[in-house]
């Protein structure tokens, strides 16, 4: 192989996206292969990354290479091109559930440690840290985020639309959040005059000074925010709506985003266990903690706890707890047949997509009896939260969202260099003791922001760099210029941390030409309001927001657009020069999994992938002066098109064309119009023959992907597959096979 071959990076996940890998790999690399095109598969998998982790517990045949470590490096080398679909960003009860898998397999690593002990202990646990959560993207996401629904792809939206659930003026759906004592409130924030390393600390009441982070390096002009949710204030909040959603006879429900915010959220979500269920915990405390019961990691936590009690003791906790809900409101379920509740686990109900859900269908959650019916939505943080009411205000006045006639909201989202709450992991706390948190520059001694703060509360650093704003800015002035669309800064003067963005974006605009553009800063809840009208009179608009509401703007919008975020076009443009190409919005599909496993129907939807590949190539191609790479990319574009068009999208029933029948489309399509181009005649000559047998034999392999389906298969494992079995799952048909096969590479 060339050392110069162009080459991409594919990245290899887990759930849903991984088995359509599976699936599209082999697509890919035919066609890349063909145009001398390298296709490099790389192993980010929570599985993987776990066994990246203890090279010592594990025998040389078993040991991988940190595949993370490595795709974070060439993140910032100008040639990288990494294609990355999304993965698990793990809460603990996934974590331990993979540990489980893999020691079952024979990997000899360790047990997490929940409470560690000793050093050894600390090791572990500190280890496994580092693949809780979102662990992956905060690595490789070395660029801002631009994410938008091709035309193509809102035309077949308008053409297609998906189902919509009613609003009505009489809906008592709304949000809940703080309106003391959160991050909002106290948030006291700054750009640096220098660069500097600083220091977190606690000064205890009694003149104790407890160090919580040594120093973190920050550069001039980088912006500091110290932040801090008081328990006190929480656990008053969360009473007041259980009591509140009791009375008013309406439904709880609890979201948040314990995988993003992996340290503060995990937190937030177990208080709301423990007060809901508070008659319980006050009864039984002394034998949870024996148990080291931690519902931080959800309800489950509880329950696989009192497993090893005897069953007189079991059921008695458990009618306790039954016992309970006579004094609570009714809770949104996430599985009513299976009895799994909103604080089953926290990472079963992820705010940035349980939201745009509840919205789509007309502001509602299911109950324990199976029916959707109105909730309260809790999410305690009001930083981002009110956004939520407004667009819900919106529904209830002008009913629901029309995806024939609704404009399309593209997102630039600031989240390079660990932008934000990416980069708050390891500077998040659990405050030991009442004092003043302090952020002091560690050379000179000086205070530079403090916070008052009582135990139990949890205080946190966020930063952002001054380039990454700079690049944010220059990427919205340069979307807008090319989409024509209009840029609303979701910012919010009365907030630190965006006054100082604020003043930078203000600063940074007067670098770009924005001659004839309208670009203007709006606060968030204005913001929504402002696009909101626009979006119901067909019109478009750009929102640049932080890393936050990326995250939320990028599902709601296409859920409601769209019908899901997958179909989605996600880029990244890095800092120093190269791309990497997301796939949508959307998550890993757990539930997709389940169904494939069950009745070997996949209907997890590539399409984003589709779009990512064509921009990747086009990148390529562009980059590399690579003619092969360019055509690729146009007839793949193309071949996307006619997909839609064509409504080859897989299907969510079993029996149906599903995401393996979608590929083979969008395989004879991308053949069809590489054999039809005429800018390279040896290109089309090569793909001419595998368009013919892909057309001829439409119906043989349409026959053989489908009725494989209904039985349940064998995949050889959840977090870490068997390939050889998932490769004969998700690649059924022969004639499909052979016809890949053929061509020359
Ligand atoms: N970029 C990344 O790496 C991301 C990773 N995640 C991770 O994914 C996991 C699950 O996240 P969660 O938020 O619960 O979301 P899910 O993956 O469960 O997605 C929510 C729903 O959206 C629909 N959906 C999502 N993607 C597709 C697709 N490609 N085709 C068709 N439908 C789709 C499905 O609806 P239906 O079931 O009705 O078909 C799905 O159940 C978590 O571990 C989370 O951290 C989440 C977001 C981004
Ligand atoms: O980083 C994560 O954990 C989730 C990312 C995500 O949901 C997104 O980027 O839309
Ligand atoms: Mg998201």
């Amino acid at each position: 192989m060339s050392a110069d071959k162009p080459k991409i990076i594919y990245t290899l996940t887990d759930e849903a996206p991984l088995l359509a890998t599976h699936a599209f790999l082999p697509i890919v690399r035919t066609f890349a292969g063909a145009a001398g095109i390298e296709v490099e598969s790389s192993d980010i998998s929570v599985s993987a990354r776990i066994l990246a982790a203890f090279p010592d517990r594990l025998t040389e045949e078993q040991r991988v290479p940190d595949t993370l470590a490595e795709l974070g490096r060439l993140t910032q080398l100008p040639e990288t091109n990494i294609i990355k679909l999304p993965n698990i960003s793990a809460s603990v009860p996934q974590l331990l559930a993979a540990i489980k898998e893999l020691q079952g397999k024979g990997y000899a690593i360790p047990d997490f440690p929940d409470d560690p002990k000793t050093d050894e202990e600390r090791d572990i646990r500190e280890r496994y840290g580092k693949i809780l959560g979102s662990a992956v993207n905060p690595v490789l996401r070395e660029g801002n985020s631009d994410r938008r629904a091709p035309r193509a792809v809102k035309e077949y939206a308008r053409k297609h639309p998906h189902s919509m659930g009613e609003w009505s003026m009489a809906s008592r759906s709304h949000v809940a959040h703080m309106q003391h004592g959160d991050f909002y409130h106290g948030e006291k924030s700054m750009t640096l005059d220098k660069a500097r390393k600083i220091r977190m600390e606690l000064v205890t009441e009694n003149g104790e000074t407890i160090v919580l982070k040594p120093e973190v390096s920050l550069g001039e002009g980088d912006i500091v925010d110290s932040m801090f949710m008081s328990k006190k204030a929480l656990l008053e909040f969360y009473e007041a709506q259980m009591e509140d959603a009791r009375k008013t006879g309406v439904m709880f429900s609890l979201h948040v985003k314990a995988t993003m915010m992996k340290v503060s959220h995990p937190i937030v979500f177990g208080h709301a266990v423990k007060v809901f269920y508070k008659d319980a915990f006050a009864k039984h405390q002394a034998l949870f903690d024996e148990l080291g019961v931690n519902v931080n990691n959800g309800l489950v936590d509880l329950y696989d706890k009192i497993e090893t009690l005897p069953s007189t003791q079991r059921e008695e906790i458990i009618k306790d707890l039954h016992e309970c809900h006579e004094h609570r409101p009714e809770l949104a379920m996430v599985d009513s047949a299976n009895g799994i509740s909103n604080f089953h686990s926290p990472s079963d109900v992820i705010v940035d997509a349980s939201m745009p859900a509840m919205i789509r269908m007309g502001g509602k959650m299911y109950g324990a009896d199976g029916r959707p019916k109105d909730a309260k939505a809790v999410m305690p943080e009001s930083t981002f939260a009110r956004i939520y009411q407004e667009i819900i205000n919106f529904c209830k006045t002008n009913g629901a969202f029309d995806p024939t006639t609704m404009g399309t909201v593209p997102n630039v989202g600031l989240m390079a260099q660990k932008a934000e709450e990416y980069g708050s992991h390891d500077k998040t706390f659990e405050i030991p003791e009442e004092g003043e948190a302090n952020f002091v520059d560690a050379d000179t001694g000086e205070v530079l922001l403090t916070q008052h703060v009582e135990a139990g509360d949890i205080w946190r650093m966020c930063t952002v760099k001054d380039a990454p704003i700079r690049d944010w800015v220059k990427l919205a002035v340069t979307r807008a210029r090319n989409s024509g669309m209009p840029v609303l800064f979701w910012l919010d003067p009365y907030r630190p941390h965006e006054n100082e963005l604020i003043k930078k974006v203000e600063l940074y605009l007067q670098d770009h030409d924005t001659e004839g553009l309208d670009i203007q800063i709006m606060s968030q809840v204005r913001s929504m309001r402002y696009t909101l009208e626009r979006v119901i009179r067909g019109l478009d608009t750009i929102a640049a927001t932080g890393n936050i509401l990326r995250d939320y703007l990028t599902d709601l919008f296409p859920i409601l657009e769209l019908g899901t975020s997958a179909k989605m076009l996600s880029v990244v443009p890095l800092m120093a020069g190269g791309g990497m190409y997301e796939t949508g919005a959307g998550g890993s599909a757990p539930k997709h999994v389940k169904q494939l496993v069950e009745e070997n129907h996949l209907r997890w939807d590539s399409l984003g992938e589709f779009l990512a590949l064509a921009v990747s190539l086009e990148d390529l191609g562009i980059k590399n002066d690579n003619e092969h790479a360019k055509i690729l990319a146009d007839a793949l574009d193309a071949a996307t098109g006619k997909l839609l068009d064509e409504n080859k999208n897989p299907s969510r029933k079993t029996g149906e064309l599903d995401n393996r029948g979608s590929q083979y489309y969008l395989a004879l399509y991308w053949a069809q119009e590489l054999a039809a181009q005429t800018e390279d005649k040896e290109l089309a000559e090569r793909f001419a023959p595998l368009a013919q047998t892909l057309a001829e034999n439409e119906d043989t392999i349409v026959r053989e992907l489908i009725e494989v389906q209904g039985s349940p298969v064998d995949i050889g494992g959840y977090y870490q597959l068997d390939r050889e079995k998932a490769d004969s799952v998700m690649r059924p048909s022969k004639t499909l096979n052979d016809a890949l096969a053929s061509v020359q590479v």
